[in-house]
């Protein structure tokens, strides 16, 4: 079955198309197509287009868990690529529907930058969702083992879990994101950032993401990061988010809609061996 692999600042995911399916993509297929050892390896499998009643292209978007994300920002970055490589878009602006809404994307730099139009960010309890009374989600406490964070929640049609810190790691991401991302607090589970403000323009980030783990970048997380940073007063409109992978440029209005512009990179195309999927029971 044939794919393409694509990256976005190191958060690489495979692209398969409908019309080339061999077989149901069930949670377990998705698991063992996306392991780094038994598999191809990727934090997600970006399967599209689909027909839509009210955009251009439909897209679904599944973690290597095998859990189905509303939105992926870099997903999102990857797919208008892999539409510009077979030449179903050109350099105009086009529209992706996705489980968390309809967005609209643009290539250009022959390829090598997407901006997307990420939707509005809310910040409301029953939107993202957080358990509790409706309230926006703002500096409330979580505890995790001995640790105590302030956090913000917030959405852009994917949950994601805000923490600011002085200095961030890697360590206290992977120390503490698995514990976070399924919290009693987050009935859909959620993503977890860990935020440094470094200036009015400038953020980093480390990321524990639902469904895949630590993963170099995120696209729908830079933008739930900039946004938080944005309302608290600490960061103005236009914040670069730096990560691992690299820098996402992130755009906010006074309605909290997101602009987001980073870089793809093409990766591979190749066909996926049914012997992976040898032992699986469906
Ligand atoms: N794991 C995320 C989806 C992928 C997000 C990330 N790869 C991005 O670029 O936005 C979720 O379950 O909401």
């Amino acid at each position: 079955m044939k794919y393409s692999k694509y990256h976005a600042l190191g958060n690489d995911y495979l692209v398969i198309a409908p019309k080339d399916l061999a077989f149901k993509l069930t949670p377990e297929k998705i698991q063992r197509i996306c392991h780094r050892n038994f598999g191809i390896g990727s934090d997600g499998i970006l399967f599209g287009p689909l027909p839509s009643e009210n955009a251009k292209f439909r897209l679904r978007i599944f973690n290597p868990d095998g859990s189905e994300a509303e939105k992926s920002g870099n997903g999102l970055r990857i797919f208008s690529r892999y539409l510009w490589d077979r030449k179903l878009v050109g350099d105009e602006e086009f529209d992706i529907e996705t489980l968390g809404g309809k967005v609209k994307a643009c290539v250009a730099n022959s390829g090598n930058t997407v901006q997307v139009e990420m939707g509005y960010v809310s910040f409301h309890s029953d939107k993202i969702p957080v358990a509790g009374h409706s309230r926006e989600v703002l500096e409330e406490s979580i505890t995790i083992e001995d640790k105590t964070f302030t956090f913000c929640a917030a959405t852009i049609g994917n949950p994601h879990c805000v923490i600011q810190m002085p200095e961030v790691t890697p360590e206290i991401v992977k120390k503490y994101g698995s514990q976070i991302e399924v919290h009693p607090y987050f009935p859909n589970r959620i993503n977890v950032q860990f935020m440094k403000v470094i200036d009015r323009g400038n953020i980093q980030i480390e990321i524990w993401e639902r469904g895949a783990g630590y993963t170099l970048a995120s696209g729908s997380s830079s933008s739930a990061a900039a946004a938080v940073a944005y309302h608290l007063g600490l960061c103005d409109a236009s914040i670069a988010v730096h990560m691992p992978g690299g820098r996402i440029a992130i755009e906010i209005n006074n309605d909290f809609l997101v602009t987001m512009t980073g870089a793809v990179t093409k990766v591979a195309e190749g066909l996926i061996s049914m012997e992976i999927f040898e032992y699986l029971t469906d």
